[in-house]
C-alpha cells in the first residue's frame, strides 16, 4: 500500500537531501541549496531520500493508475507520473511542458541488423519529447528546483540539446532567462535554431564543448547563475524516469540490456540510480546490464574502463589513470571529433557516477566509429522513426556486442534513441545524397567511405513519361 507524504504530514523537500557520492565523505546538504559538487571533498552529489517517510508504492503497476489522470498536467507528464520515485518537490512546485510522452517500439528489422531474434530489440524514442531530445526528462526537474530557489537566470554549456531544452523551459515558464554556452561551429543548425527561437542568450565560445563546460561553471559561480548541466543532481532525477517508462512499456518486465550512447554520462548515471533504487525498494527482482557506447572520436570512458581498467570499486576510484589520461589529452592536444556531435565530449562530467552505474548494472563500454553510427542510423530511420547520429551509437554498439557474443541473440535489448532525427539533418542528407562532393565534404573527412543503406533520390527530367517510368522501375 502506498503511504503518501501527505499522510505523514511532511513536505517533499523534507524528504529529500543532497548527498556526496563519495561513501568515504557522505556529506549531506539540504534540498534548498544550489550546488554542483560537495563542499567538503569536491565530488559529485546525488539526491537522496528518506524513503521510509516518503513511502513508496508496493508495486510498479501503481503508476498505471496515473494514466487515468490525463487532465492533471503534472500526472500527464511522463516524468512526474512517477513523482513518488523522485519526491524532492511538492506537487504544486512541479514544472512541466508535457515531457516524457515517448514510445518504446519493437523494431524487428533493426533486430535483424543487430543480430537479435525477432521481438528482442526495442527502441526507446526519446526524440518525441517537446524539445526533441531526452533532455526534457531532466530539464523539468532542474527547472523545478531552479524555481524553488527563485533563480532568475539558468545556464548550461551544450552540444545543442541541453540548450534547446533549457531555452524551451525558460520561455514556456517565463520564470527565468536561459543563458547558453556553445562551442564555435560545433552545434547543429536544428539545435541552434531552437535556442535562438526560444529566446536564449547564446554565448558562442571560441573552443569546443569541453571548453564551454569549464567556462559555464566559472560564470555560474561568479554571477550566481543556476547551472543545469548534468552535474546538477536534480536533472538526473528526472532522467531516471526514462527507465520507468521502458519498464512500463514492457509490462514491468526487466530487459536483459539497456544500451545508451555516452557523452557527459548523465543518462547512464541516472539509469544506474533508477535501477539501484527500484531493486532496493523491492520493486524489481533483478537489474538489467548496461552498455554505454562512445563514439570512436570521443572515447574517454571506453579508454578508461576497458583499456585502463578504471572501476567504481565501491567508491574507491583509482584516480591515477584518469588524471594521467587527462594529462595525455592535454599534452597531445587531443580533441573530441565525431559526426555524432551530441556526444563529442572528451571530459565527461559524470564519469564517477557512470562508473558507479557500471558497477550496479554489471555494465560494459564500447566505442563505435562514424561509419557504423551512420549505417545504424539509416537502418533505424527506415523503421519509420528516425534519430540523430549520437542516438544511433546505441544500435551500432548493440550490434558490436552481439558480434562479440556479449549480447546473446535471445537477449531482450532496449536501445535508447536520445534525440530526434530533425535535430541534425545535415548528416542524414549527406548520407543519402547522390552528390559525391557533399558526401565527401560532410562525411568523407570523418572516415565515412560508403553509405550501404542509403535511400537515394531519383533524378528525372521534368517529363510525365520519365517520371512514371522511374516510379515503375523503383517501386
Ligand atoms: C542526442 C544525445 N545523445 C546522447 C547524449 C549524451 O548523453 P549523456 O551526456 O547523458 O551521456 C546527448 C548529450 O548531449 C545528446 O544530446
Amino acid at each position: 500500500m502506498l503511504q503518501t507524504a501527505e499522510k505523514h504530514n511532511v513536505t517533499a523537500t523534507d524528504l529529500a537531501f543532497q548527498r556526496c557520492i563519495n561513501p568515504q565523505c557522505g556529506a549531506t546538504y539540504e534540498t534548498h541549496s544550489v550546488r554542483t559538487s560537495c563542499d567538503r571533498c569536491g565530488d559529485l552529489l546525488d539526491i537522496a531520500y528518506d524513503w521510509d517517510r516518503a513511502g513508496v508504492p508496493d508495486s510498479l503497476s501503481y503508476f498505471e493508475q496515473m494514466w487515468s489522470q490525463r487532465t492533471n498536467p503534472v500526472r500527464f507528464s511522463g516524468v512526474w507520473r512517477f513523482h513518488e520515485l523522485l519526491p524532492f518537490a511538492s506537487q504544486n512546485e512541479l514544472v512541466t511542458v508535457g515531457e516524457g510522452q515517448t514510445l518504446l517500439q519493437q523494431a524487428n528489422e533493426v533486430a535483424k541488423y543487430v543480430g537479435l531474434n525477432e521481438g528482442q530489440l526495442h527502441l526507446q524514442y526519446e526524440g518525441m519529447n517537446p524539445s526533441g531530445s531526452f533532455k526534457d526528462n531532466g530539464m523539468c526537474a532542474a527547472v523545478t528546483h531552479a524555481k524553488m530557489m527563485n533563480a532568475k537566470r539558468a545556464a548550461c554549456a551544450s552540444t545543442g540539446n541541453t540548450s534547446a531544452s533549457l531555452a524551451l523551459y525558460c520561455s514556456a515558464t517565463q520564470a527565468m532567462k536561459a543563458v547558453i554556452f556553445i562551442g564555435s561551429g560545433k552545434i547543429s543548425y536544428g539545435k541552434l535554431s531552437q535556442a535562438l527561437d526560444y529566446g536564449a542568450l547564446t554565448i558562442q565560445i571560441a573552443g569546443d564543448f569541453d571548453d564551454a563546460m569549464i567556462r559555464v561553471r566559472q560564470v555560474a559561480q561568479e554571477l550566481g547563475i543556476y547551472l543545469v548541466n548534468s552535474v546538477n543532481p536534480f536533472r538526473l532525477e528526472g532522467q531516471k524516469t526514462v527507465m520507468y517508462r521502458v519498464l512500463e512499456a514492457l509490462r514491468w518486465e526487466v530487459p536483459d540490456w539497456i544500451v545508451v550512447p555516452g557523452g557527459n554520462l548523465g543518462n547512464s548515471s541516472a539509469f544506474g540510480k533508477a535501477f539501484h533504487e527500484l531493486k532496493q525498494h523491492g520493486l524489481i527482482d533483478r537489474i538489467p546490464r548496461l552498455a554505454v557506447i562512445n563514439a570512436g572520436g570521443a572515447d574517454t570512458l571506453y579508454e578508461l574502463v576497458e583499456r585502463r581498467g578504471v572501476r567504481w570499486n565501491g567508491g574507491n576510484v583509482n584516480m591515477e589513470p584518469i588524471v594521467s589520461y587527462n594529462d595525455h589529452m592535454d599534452r597531445e592536444g587531443i580533441r573530441a571529433d565525431t559526426i555524432a556531435s551530441a556526444i563529442e565530449i572528451n571530459r565527461p562530467v559524470n564519469l564517477k557516477k557512470c562508473l558507479r552505474a557500471l558497477e550496479w548494472m554489471d555494465g560494459v563500454v564500447r566505442q563505435t566509429d562514424d561509419q557504423e553510427i551512420l549505417d545504424a542510423k539509416a537502418k533505424i530511420g527506415a523503421g519509420g522513426f528516425g534519430c540523430e547520429p549520437a542516438s544511433a551509437a546505441s544500435v551500432a554498439g548493440a550490434r558490436l556486442l552481439r558480434r562479440e557474443g556479449v549480447i546473446a541473440p535471445s537477449d531482450k535489448v532496449v536501445c535508447i534513441l536520445t534525440g530526434h532525427e530533425l535535430k541534425d539533418p545535415t548528416a542524414t542528407v549527406a548520407y543519402h545524397t547522390t552528390d559525391q562532393e557533399l558526401f565527401n565534404k560532410t562525411l568523407g573527412s570523418r572516415g565515412v567511405t560508403k553509405a550501404s543503406h542509403a535511400n537515394r533520390a531519383v533524378a528525372v527530367p521534368n517529363d510525365l513519361d520519365d517520371i512514371i517510368k522511374a516510379i515503375q522501375l523503383y517501386s
